[in-house]
């Protein structure tokens, strides 16, 4: 899938979606904003990927995008893999005038931030992480894993590759010897952009948009993504509009990930592209 850029009026050109279902999302969101669910994911569509998943943060553009289009939507929730808490310090997103209302879904929808108040709920740690924290140092030394990196992320752990002198081949390599020590401890492996985590079940980020979107009554709900993880979110927006509620699949584009274009109504040019789309639909809806 893709997108052309012809203007979807003249007024305030937006792109136009590849797909009749995700023109049908554009227009359902253009028509009655209040009723949209604009949900976004983090790492690799408001934030570029960098090496460091400690460096990474919010294009520049993101936040005044965000804030400008908040105020005209039902709802601006992030739904990431990434602790809720972690995702709002590196996206800048406390505090923001236009962003009182913004929701993070942290650890793939098992925590949740409300900027409203300030508060984090989150479930109490699934036991496995810790079991798996204590024999990843051993597996990885057995693998002969170098290059790679554990991110500690308190609810789950992950073994980033990108580092790695072949990043892909290290990736394959402790793909089977962490789906293993994750089964033993009631834990699934995560796959991503040259990362591997290890977390607990039972939640997923389809789930939580299906929750956030039923909650809120959603009218049309956008979804940008970028990486596997997104996919279960890419279903959720199907599954909405089999009941009959407009969606448009937005993917932020990268050579990493071919999943995503394939279902996308929309691909857009990476954080840039997705934040340019955020401001001109602020824009439009002004
Ligand atoms: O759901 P997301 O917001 O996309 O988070 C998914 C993972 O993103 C981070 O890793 C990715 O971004 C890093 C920084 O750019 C990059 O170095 C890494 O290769 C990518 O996989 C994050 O570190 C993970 O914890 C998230 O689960």
């Amino acid at each position: 899938m893709g997108s052309h850029t012809d203007a979807h009026t003249s007024t305030d050109p937006l792109p136009t979606p590849a797909t009749a279902a995700g023109r049908a999302g554009l227009d359902a969101l253009v028509a009655d904003p209040g009723r949209a669910v604009i949900a976004l994911d983090f790492d690799g569509t408001l934030a570029e990927i960098v090496p460091d998943p400690d460096q990474a943060r919010a294009h520049p553009d993101a936040v005044p995008a965000l804030a400008a289009l908040a105020p005209k939507v039902a709802s601006v929730a992030v739904i990431t893999g990434r602790p809720a808490e972690v995702a709002v310090h590196h996206g800048g997103f406390a505090g923001v005038p236009g962003l009182e209302h913004l929701v993070v879904l942290g650890h793939y929808g098992a925590e949740r931030w409300d900027a409203a108040t300030g508060t984090l709920s989150a479930p109490a740690p699934h036991p496995g992480v810790a079991a798996v924290r204590a024999e990843l140092p051993a597996l990885l030394e057995r693998a002969g894993a170098e290059g790679t990196r554990v991110e500690e992320k308190g609810r789950s752990v992950a073994v980033h590759t990108r580092r790695a002198t072949d990043p892909q081949a290290a990736f394959e390599a402790l793909r089977g010897p962490l789906t293993g020590l994750a089964a033993r401890h009631g834990l699934i492996v995560e796959p991503g952009r040259m990362v591997l985590e290890l977390r607990p079940p039972g939640m997923d980020k389809g789930v939580a948009l299906l929750d956030h979107a039923r909650g809120l009554g959603a009218g049309t709900v956008l979804y940008a993504g970028d990486d596997l993880g997104d996919l279960p979110a890419y279903d959720a927006v199907d599954t909405l509009r089999a009941e009959g509620t407009p969606g448009l699949l937005v993917c932020s584009g990268s050579d990493e990930v071919t999943e995503l274009k394939r279902r996308a109504d929309l691909e857009v040019p990476g954080p840039a592209g997705v934040v340019a789309l955020l401001a001109a639909l602020a824009r439009r809806l002004a």
